[in-house]
């Protein structure tokens, strides 16, 4: 059976803001050392999505991106901020970016009602407006009925539908979701990637998802984006649905700008 999806109508979007990224990590995987290097722009309110093999620096990206890990060197700026600027000794902490994000694991707190979590989000918010916020954030996730329970009374559907209001209930600028779907049976995924587009519709961020799934990806994503060692690569339309060619015979690419 299908999860029951809440029936909200997506508001207009409220814009996001535009992500600028310009940076370099040395990465040491199995097969030795090698560097992330990215540079790309997307556009506010833009949904990209990253594809590419294991190991390709997808992740590590996210994490620089969140200020999970500080990036070798470059930059990262949100709209007119910037979170880090490795020459000007620039670094916000991750609890100071306008930003939230969803894994693969939920990342839920485990002894925390859904209704705790989200509130857990907000502390910035007086009570009473939280908790309007948080049966709001309930309403939209279709977890209203489900305010009281546990993580470990949810489905992983649920889950992470919780987490992903969780995510958005500070109404962020940019959303980072890692793997957000790959831990869910075909269904309850089928589900969740429409939730998704919806989610996005009505808040407007800015969001970065990584996913291996070409098929999903197409069905997402605005902008399609393919990392390989540490690069990204052109990936020209209707390229996705197919196994790429090995890394050495892509034309590799200094930028990626998303900006028309
Ligand atoms: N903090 C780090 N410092 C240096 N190297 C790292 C760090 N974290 C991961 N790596 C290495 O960087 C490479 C890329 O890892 P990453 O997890 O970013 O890839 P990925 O594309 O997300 O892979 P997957 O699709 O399997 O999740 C791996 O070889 C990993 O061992």
């Amino acid at each position: 059976m299908p999860e029951p999806v809440s029936n909200f109508v997506p508001s207009a979007a409220a814009p996001g803001a535009p992500l600028s990224v310009a940076l370099t990590h040395r990465l040491r995987g199995p097969q030795g050392a090698f560097d992330l290097s990215v540079r790309l722009t997307i556009p506010a309110g833009c949904f990209v999505v990253l594809t590419g093999p294991s190991g390709a620096g997808k992740t590590t990206l996210m994490r620089l991106i969140a200020g999970l890990e500080r990036p070798g060197a470059g930059r990262v700026a949100m709209g007119t901020r910037v979170w880090s600027d490795a020459a000007a000794g620039v670094f916000v902490p991750v609890r100071a970016r306008d930003l939230g994000f969803v894994f693969q694991d939920y990342a839920l707190f485990p002894n925390m009602t859904a209704a705790a979590q989200i509130g857990f989000a907000l502390p910035h918010l007086p009570r009473r407006a939280r908790a309007e916020r948080v049966a709001e954030m309930l309403e939209i996730a279709g977890l209203a009925p489900l305010a009281r329970a546990y993580p470990a009374q949810l489905s992983g559907g649920q889950k992470q539908r919780l987490a992903l209001v969780r995510a958005l209930a500070r109404g962020p600028g940019l959303l980072l979701l890692d793997e957000p779907l790959s831990a869910l049976d075909p269904e309850t995924r089928a589900e969740l990637q429409a939730h998704l587009r919806r989610m996005h519709a009505h808040f407007g961020a800015t969001t970065v998802m990584t996913s291996h799934d070409p098929a999903e990806a197409a069905l997402l994503a605005d902008r399609v984006l393919r990392l390989e060692a540490g690069a990204l690569v052109h990936t020209p339309p209707g390229a996705l649905a197919q196994s790429g060619p090995a890394v050495a015979s892509r034309p590799r690419i200094a930028a990626v700008s998303l900006i028309p």
